[in-house]
């Protein structure tokens, strides 16, 4: 007897990031032979956890924000994936997240499930002592599911190495040991590893290289335009400017900058760093409205802010020839569509931005071994890793005639369900 009744959490019409997912699951079962008898395992989270994390305001006054860890997949090793702080985070949107990291994990083929974790709350808006008081009461919450060897979170939207110290901190408090390895993008004072700060960024940049090569354009003098100017965005943008690509318009929270000769990218950092986003900074030839940025010409357009911002109709309208997918999530499946049809080739999240979690990987083998690596070493791998996941995914994609994001699931998902079938079901 099979059951394939949804549980009540999940909705089969879910019109946001999960539905997103599923959707690109429906897109992968076709090319998955005999293992698509397994796909309904990829269409559930294993765990949700909801968390009610209450704080004292500097104030005296209590609030309370709500909280998760989702880990969608186990079969592959113990959950990995980054904590989010933002004021629209959604389980529907954490479930993704997660689902999303079993993926990227199977692609780079680091031995990791997936797993991610958030809560909805605008980390601006609190003092430091809030924002502490805050991480290590959603640490204590989710204790019972994460740990070393059951799942590590690490930083994801407006989460850093602090945040990942106090996580480190009061996990370790709990458990009576130093526990380096619970969390990664740790501080290198902490057990954190040279290279994971730029990590993110340095992967789009070599999947970018990849990608350019492969479509005839050159990166010396490239026109690139950036949404989001934060741990990827930010790092993507100083790396590809250092290889002689034109940055011709960033966008953040704030606000969209543009100069056609391209924009001063270390200036941009220390006029952020100031002034807390784009806006203003006077440096650029003008400034655009929040919708403009879509028009922007470019030879890569890199989405590094929040997911589903290239809509149907933002891709009817690009100009580009490559997107490097930064972020996760934010091209529609209705949107890949579109962008298939004129000929743009995207680079997946699961692929582009996994660098993260690949020195992620490598900082949680320091700790273990409390031996740690050279930055060189650390880049080294990292850029072999890339180059290599992202080769066998172009052979798929051309053999399958598939876009890459189909091709990167062919790869992973493949690795997870034959995980979960030699593991068997039976106690
Ligand atoms: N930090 C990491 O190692 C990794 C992050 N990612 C993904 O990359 C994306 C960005 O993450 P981080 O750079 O870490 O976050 P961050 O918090 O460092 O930066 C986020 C950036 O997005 C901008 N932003 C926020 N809302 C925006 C909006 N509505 N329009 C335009 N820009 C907006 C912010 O101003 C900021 O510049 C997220 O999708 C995240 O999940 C993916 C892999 C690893
Ligand atoms: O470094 C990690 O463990 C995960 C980073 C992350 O959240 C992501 O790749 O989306």
């Amino acid at each position: 007897m099979t059951s394939h009744a949804l549980p009540s959490y999940l909705n089969p019409d879910d019109l946001g990031p999960w539905g997103q997912y599923l959707q690109q699951v429906d897109r992968v079962t076709p090319h998955l032979g005999n293992l698509a008898r397994w796909v309904e395992t990829l269409k559930r989270p294993k765990r949700i956890l909801t968390v009610d994390v209450p704080i004292e305001r500097d104030d005296g006054t209590v609030a309370h924000f709500e909280g998760y860890r989702v880990q969608h997949n186990l079969s592959r090793g113990p959950g990995k994936g980054g904590v989010r702080f933002h004021q629209d985070v959604t389980l529907s949107e954490v479930m993704a997240l997660s689902a999303w990291m079993s993926v990227k994990n199977a692609a780079v083929n680091v031995p990791y499930g997936g797993a991610k974790g958030g809560i909805r709350v605008d980390p601006s808006k609190l003092s430091k002592g809030e924002l502490q008081r805050l991480t290590r009461r959603y640490t204590s919450e989710i204790s019972m599911l994460i740990g070393p060897t059951k799942d590590i979170p690490a930083p994801d939207v407006n989460t850093n190495e602090q945040v990942m110290a106090w996580m480190m901190d009061s996990y370790a408090m709990i458990e009576g040991n130093l526990s380096t390895g619970v969390v990664t993008g740790k501080p290198i004072s902490l057990g954190g590893s040279l290279g994971r700060r730029e990590a993110t960024g340095r992967g789009v940049f070599v999947v970018g290289q990849e990608a350019a090569q492969r479509r005839g354009v050159a990166i010396a003098g490239a026109k690139i335009a950036i949404q989001g100017f934060g741990n990827v965005g930010g790092i993507a943008a100083t790396i590809f400017a250092d290889a002689g690509a034109k940055i011709v318009a960033v966008q953040d929270h704030t606000g969209t900058v543009l100069r056609e000769g391209g924009l001063d990218v270390a200036q941009l950092h220390a006029y952020v760093a100031e002034a807390g986003g784009v806006k203003g900074f006077p440096g650029a030839d003008a400034t655009l409205e929040r919708d403009a940025f879509w028009d922007v010409e470019s030879d890569i357009l890199i989405p590094a802010a929040l997911e589903r911002q290239i809509t149907a109709d933002v891709a009817q309208r690009l100009r580009t020839k490559i997107i490097l997918e930064g972020a996760n999530g934010p091209t529609t499946p209705e949107a890949d569509d579109i962008l298939g049809d004129k000929d743009v080739l995207v680079v997946p999240d699961v692929l582009a931005n996994a660098g993260g979690v690949t020195v992620s990987y490598f900082e949680w083998v320091q700790d273990f071994s409390s031996f740690f690596w050279t930055e060189d070493e650390i880049n080294a791998r990292l850029t072999r890793i890339m180059q290599n996941a992202f080769g066998a995914v172009w052979t798929v994609a051309q053999e399958k005639k598939v876009s890459l994001r189909t091709a990167t699931f062919i790869v992973a998902c493949t690795r997870i369900l034959q995980a979960r079938e030699v593991r068997g079901l039976y106690p």
